[in-house]
């Protein structure tokens, strides 16, 4: 798709500053006014105390006088440097006020996507630009806002002001800065050229950087004795990477240095054609002086224009775009119906595909889930088992077939009354109590229930390492303590269990939990489950025994259906699963 550009995508960006704040946005156009115009009022007010200067060395006019015009020169320039401090200190606390609304705006969005979209990379790629460019929108809207208010109010001035001196001054600055704006753009062009080819070396050195320091990978790393190796490659993509700036840098200076040679050239014959008019009494001394002062200050604004406003804009403004795409898109509709009552649950000839996958990942499923069974699904790695849940719990919408709850499509329903433990939990760091209630935070937690569903799900708050029992904070990142994988998947079960619901999914709760815990855990779920439903996944037959039915999935495929007795006397998947499972006990 054809990028808007840097223009209409700021205009739009200005639209949501302005409806964040629309008194603190004005302010701050008013504000930058007046620091553009303080710039210009400081080089009429240098002229004119020059003037006077000369005046006073003619006895034109006397001492108090000239000190009044310095006076006045003297609060042009703390005026500037106020207005400069304000203008920029303003923009800061603009920046923090409009972020309230953007980031608003991407978390809602994101709350609206379908959950199936973080599969796809593009995707997610996409959704990371978006929020970048909520981050940078602010920034990018104030350059065009600069632009109008600030940088045209001040160049505006100086063009106006040395064309009304000498028109042919006006014409030489003009041409004189040419070359600094050419070498801006092109120093922005290499730039971005350079960002391009060294983005790929740079991940790749990232990633060996990471297996070496990273807590994720560094002790495995260390006892592979890999460290050597990872070095070798991240020595050898950083040379890559050094050649890569080297050459981008020798351009870019060998071209700064021919530019800067002209633009010196430029200056001095600026200088001489000062220096004649001021001799031929053509402008006066404090013309000459205030233009001399004010060469190198529109130079510094126009150098700051072009490489550091307009260049990072420039580089920024496609990630603006990703964000005002990704706020305007309105492709899920919120689901806002309640579930029915008593309700089976009912997939008819469900298949599913993941984004940029070229095999269904479920192929035909027809299935009816009593109200309040306990149903367990089993399988190989990959057979399908927590995408079915995903589908039955309307996280991912079949690509074909549909599921209904009674005779309502899954995708019209809210997700309230459905819980869920999943197989890679959330590790929230916050406490224990906050942890469990985080699905009904709007509600005063029943502190009873709390300790109740700690017992049953293996959280023991007695034993001394949760010394603040519920408000025991977890995580070390904000000084809470750290527990195991296997306890930290007791506070998910907790969580899963605290939610009300009238189902229950629960995709390999126990995989990091003790045997014996793991019985207890299973022999409560009866109870726990004994008026929802209940989906179980489990690669442990001898938990799935506790269900009411079990279905065994292949290659995406229901293969077999029944209850432990029905199946264990069938030659199938099941029995030769549990039989293998069966003998590595009792060899
Ligand atoms: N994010 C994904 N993108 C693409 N394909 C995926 C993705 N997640 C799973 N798949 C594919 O879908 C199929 C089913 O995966 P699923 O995770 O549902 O299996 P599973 O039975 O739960 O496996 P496991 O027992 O290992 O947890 C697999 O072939 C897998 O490769």
């Amino acid at each position: 798709m054809k990028s808007k550009g840097f223009f209409i995508n700021s205009l739009k960006g200005i639209k949501i500053m302005f409806e964040a704040n629309p008194a603190m946005f004005l302010l701050h156009i008013f504000f930058t006014t007046i620091h553009g115009a303080s710039w210009a009022l400081q080089v009429l007010f240098m002229q004119k105390f020059f003037d006077m200067a000369q005046n006073y060395a003619a006895n034109k006019i006397d001492f108090g006088t000239i000190i009044l015009y310095l006076i006045g020169m003297g609060l042009t320039y703390a005026l500037c440097q106020l207005m400069n401090g304000v203008d920029n200190c303003h923009a800061r606390i603009l920046d923090i006020n409009v972020g309230k609304r953007t980031n608003r705006l991407i978390h809602e969005s994101i709350d609206r996507i379908n959950v199936v979209e973080f599969e796809d990379t593009n995707r997610l790629d996409f959704i990371n630009k978006a929020i970048n460019g909520s981050r940078n929108m602010v920034w990018v809207c104030l350059t065009l806002l600069d632009l109008v208010f600030f940088y045209t109010i001040y160049f505006g001035f100086m063009g106006w002001y040395l064309f009304t001196l000498k028109p042919i001054l006006g014409i030489s600055i003009v041409i004189v800065f040419i070359p600094c704006v050419l070498s801006k753009l092109v120093h922005v062009m290499n730039f971005k050229k350079l960002e391009d080819s060294s983005a790929p070396i740079r991940r790749e050195y990232e990633n060996y950087e990471r297996c070496m320091t990273d807590k994720e990978f560094f002790k495995e790393t260390r006892l592979l004795g890999a460290t050597d190796f990872f070095n070798r490659l991240y020595t050898s993509s950083l040379r890559k990477l050094n050649r890569l700036v080297f050459i981008a840098q020798l351009k870019k200076n060998l071209l700064n240095l021919i530019l800067d040679i002209v633009t010196v050239i430029g200056y001095g014959i600026i200088i001489y054609m000062l220096f004649r008019f001021v001799m031929n009494q053509e402008i006066s001394v404090g013309a000459f002086a205030a233009v001399l002062a004010s060469i190198y200050r529109l130079y510094s604004f126009m150098s700051e224009l072009v490489s550091e406003r307009i260049g990072w804009a420039s580089e920024n403004v496609a990630t603006v775009e990703n964000f005002l795409d990704f706020i305007s898109e309105k492709n899920n509709p919120e689901k806002l119906m309640s579930k029915p009552q008593n309700y089976d649950i009912k997939l008819n000839n469900v298949s599913f595909i993941y984004p940029m996958t070229d095999k269904n990942a479920l192929d035909n499923i027809s299935l009816t889930i009593h109200n309040g069974q306990t149903l367990a699904i089993v399988g190989e790695n990959g057979s399908g088992k927590t995408t079915l849940c995903r589908l039955i719990m309307g996280l991912y919408e079949a690509s074909e077939g549909e599921v209904t709850f009674g005779d309502i499509p899954v995708r019209y329903l809210s997700y309230d009354n459905t819980s869920a433990v999943f197989q890679k939990y959330g590790q929230y760091k916050m406490t224990v109590q906050e942890n469990l209630s985080i699905s009904q935070m709007d509600k005063p937690a029943n502190e009873a229930m709390l300790m109740d569903i700690c017992d049953k799900s293996g959280v023991l708050l007695k034993d001394e390492s949760y010394k603040d029992g519920l408000n025991t904070m977890l995580g070390r990142d904000f000084d809470g303590i750290e527990i195991s994988g296997g306890q930290w998947q007791r506070i998910a079960i907790a969580r899963g269990l605290f939610r009300h619901s009238d189902l229950i999914i629960l995709d390999e709760p126990t995989a990091a939990i003790d045997p014996l815990e793991e019985t207890r855990l299973y022999n409560d779920f009866i109870n726990i489950c004994n008026d929802k439903t209940a989906i179980l996944v489990t690669h442990r037959l001898g938990s799935a025994k506790i269900a009411d039915r079990i279905i065994v999935l292949k290659d995406g495929q229901i293969v077999q259906d029944g209850n432990h007795r029905q199946l264990i006397n069938t030659d199938g998947e099941y029995k030769s699963m549990y039989e293998s499972q069966r003998k590595w006990y009792s060899e």
